[in-house]
């Protein structure tokens, strides 16, 4: 998988420029580049990856540390309702035996309609500001966040995409190797939120099927009264549930649930990421230590005829 890296950003006529190359692939969608690693040079920008993700940087901010599982905004439409992690990750954790899950990069695309708030979102996050000015966002961007989860580190990198027509075709080479998949929309205009059925869709496309978890953000929370909002979440629950997604309504300006949000984002890559690498070292153990191991294909009378046949037209 290509892994795309920020090489310069800035404002330019009340837009967001960010100019993007390709570097060396990464040997797994979704896994570290190591930020010293030198696949990735420096970038200038604020998706620059910080020396500091490197475990020896310095710890990571006190609001970055999930000791417990963060819970889901409405039971209606979530994609996990226990309230603890799993039991396996915390025994793994607890050991310090995650493997290599604590150099992972899990990366989060948001996507949907231009001026829907998705670069607030991402700035309130990880930067706590909040700018009334639109700029939009022209190809991509990203941030890079650091957590600590049950006392392991944890990142994610969050790529930020156009919303412009004109720029889909720039984000959508982004989309791949995407662990979370978060399609926003502005709570005060229903047509953004018709329209997170298609971001979805060509975002999934680009992965592999069930590799994703999949948010429904309602935006802007703050311009709607408590009526109105509990009317367009009625809608937007309805829609969750046929995506198989999780809902959440936020706010950037106000910051309203965006740090439980991202917390609960993260917790769940982080758990579906020990997960797997426990499945991977499982396997990659059966393959070595078991003998018979080795399968042959197809029956063992093809098998054997293959051979036969295989070494009647040698020479
Ligand atoms: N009141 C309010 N305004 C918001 C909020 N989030 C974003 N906005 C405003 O909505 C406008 C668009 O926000 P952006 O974050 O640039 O939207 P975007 O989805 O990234 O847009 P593109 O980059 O074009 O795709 C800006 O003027 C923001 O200030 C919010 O929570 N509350």
């Amino acid at each position: 998988t290509p892994v795309p890296d920020a090489l310069d950003s800035s404002d330019a006529g009340g837009s967001r420029v960010v100019l993007v190359s390709m570097v060396i692939a990464a040997p797994d969608p979704g896994f570290a580049q190591l930020p010293n690693s030198p696949l990735v040079g420096p970038t200038g920008h604020s998706g620059r990856m910080k020396s500091s993700l490197t475990p020896l940087g310095p710890p990571v901010s006190r609001d970055r540390i999930i000791t417990s599982f963060p819970k889901w905004y409405t039971p209606h439409a979530c994609l996990q309702l226990k309230e603890h992690f799993h039991g396996q990750v915390s025994s793994t954790c607890q050991s310090r035996n995650t493997g290599t899950v604590g150099l992972r990069l899990s990366k989060v695309v948001v996507v949907g309609d231009l001026y829907v708030g998705k670069t607030s979102l991402i700035h309130r996050f990880c930067k706590n500001v909040f700018d009334r000015d639109y700029k939009a966002t022209i190809g991509v961007d990203f941030e890079i966040e650091r957590f600590e989860i049950a006392g392991i580190p944890y990142s994610l990198q969050i790529w930020d995409t156009a919303g412009q027509e004109k720029f889909k075709c720039i984000a959508s080479a982004y989309y791949r190797g995407a662990q979370v998949i978060i399609t926003a929309f502005d709570l005060t205009d229903v047509q953004t939120l018709e329209h997170t059925r298609q971001w979805l869709e060509d975002a999934l496309r680009e992965n592999e099927p069930g590799s994703c978890f999949v948010f429904l953000v309602g935006t802007k929370k703050d311009l709607l009264s408590g009526a109105a909002c509990e009317q367009a979440e009625m809608e937007a629950v309805r829609l969750a549930n046929e995506m198989q997604a999780e809902y959440w309504s936020v706010s950037a300006k106000t910051g309203e649930n965006v740090k439980a949000f991202f917390s609960r984002v993260a917790a769940l890559a982080f758990e579906q990421s020990v997960l797997q690498d426990l499945e991977r070292r499982s396997s990659a153990r059966l393959q070595v230590g078991d003998g018979d191991l080795i399968r042959m294909e197809g029956s063992p009378a093809e098998t054997q005829e293959s051979k036969t046949s295989s070494s009647l037209g040698c020479c």
